[in-house]
C-alpha cells in the first residue's frame, strides 16, 4: 500500500486510466473492463483492475487540480511500477469551433500553477508535453473508430472559477483550445520519472458560450474518449 492507494503490489496494472472522478472510474470498470476489481477505497479515491480485450488495464481516480494528480500519478509510478499513464478529463472549450462533447487529444499543457516554478527556480517556463507515440496511437485509434478528434494543446489551471476570462480569449490567441485542470502537472511527473503519459478530454463546458453538460453526463457518458484511451493503453 502506498500513502493514497490502498493496493497490494501487484494489483495495478503497468498501464492506467486516471479520470478526476472517482465515480467516472468506477463507471469505466464496470461498463468497459472485465472481472474488474476495487483495489482501493481510500479518501473515496476509487481504483479498479480488469482486463480489456485480454490485456489487464488499471482506472484511477484522481481528483481535482495538479496537486491531488500529481500525488496519484508519483504513486503509481514510483510505488506500483505503472509505465504508461492516460488521462480521461472533462474540460471547457474555449475557442468558437468546438462543441459540447468533442474530443481533444491533449499535445501539450500550458499551466497557471506554481510548480514547475518551483522546479526550475522560476528561471526555465518548462513545457509539459504528452508522449507522442501514445499521442500517434490515439488519433489513429479515433480515425480507425470514425470518431472526430482535435488535436492541441489546452491551459491545465488551478482555477475552476476564474475572473480572468481576459487571459482565456488571449490564450484562445494562441491557439490554446481548452481549459481543465491537471495536465501539466501529469505530464511533467511522468516526464521526471520516464513514464509515458496522454491526456484526452471531452468537451463538457463551452466557456465562453455558457453552456454546459450535468454532473451525471460528466460521470457516465463520455464513452467515446474512454473507448479510445482504452484501445491506445492496450497498443502502448
Ligand atoms: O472531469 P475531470 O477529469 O475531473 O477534469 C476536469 O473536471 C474537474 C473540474 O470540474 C477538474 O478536475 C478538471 O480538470
Ligand atoms: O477544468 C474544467 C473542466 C471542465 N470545465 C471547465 O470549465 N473547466
Amino acid at each position: 500500500m502506498s500513502v493514497h492507494i490502498g493496493a497490494n503490489p501487484g494489483e495495478i496494472a503497468p498501464r492506467v486510466l486516471m479520470p478526476g472522478d472517482p465515480l467516472r472510474a468506477k463507471w469505466i470498470a464496470e461498463t468497459f473492463l472485465q472481472d474488474a476489481k476495487c483495489y482501493s477505497t481510500v479518501r473515496g479515491m476509487l481504483g479498479f483492475t480488469g482486463t480489456y480485450r485480454g490485456v489487464e488495464v488499471s482506472v484511477q481516480g484522481s481528483g481535482m487540480g495538479m496537486p491531488s494528480a500529481t500525488i496519484y500519478a508519483h504513486e503509481l509510478i514510483n510505488e506500483y511500477g505503472v509505465t504508461t499513464l492516460i488521462r480521461v478529463g472533462t474540460c471547457g472549450a474555449i475557442v468558437d469551433d468546438l462543441q459540447l462533447r468533442d474530443v481533444i487529444a491533449v499535445n501539450g499543457a500550458s499551466t497557471d500553477s506554481s510548480m514547475n516554478r518551483q522546479r526550475f527556480d522560476g528561471l526555465i517556463d518548462y513545457a509539459p508535453v504528452a508522449d507522442f507515440g501514445l499521442l500517434r496511437t490515439a488519433v489513429t485509434t479515433a480515425e480507425e473508430r470514425d470518431i472526430p478528434v482535435r488535436v492541441g494543446p489546452i491551459l491545465a489551471a488551478d482555477l475552476f472559477y476564474t475572473d480572468r476570462m481576459d487571459l482565456y480569449d488571449r490564450l484562445a490567441d494562441y491557439g490554446v483550445l481548452a481549459v481543465e485542470m491537471e495536465s501539466a502537472a501529469l505530464f511533467t511527473t511522468a516526464a521526471r520519472y520516464r513514464a509515458k503519459a496522454l491526456t484526452l478530454l471531452t468537451v463538457s463546458d463551452h466557456i465562453k458560450r455558457g453552456e454546459k453538460t450535468t454532473s451525471q453526463e460528466r460521470e457516465q457518458t463520455f464513452s467515446a474518449m474512454i473507448e479510445i484511451a482504452l484501445d491506445t493503453a492496450i497498443t502502448a
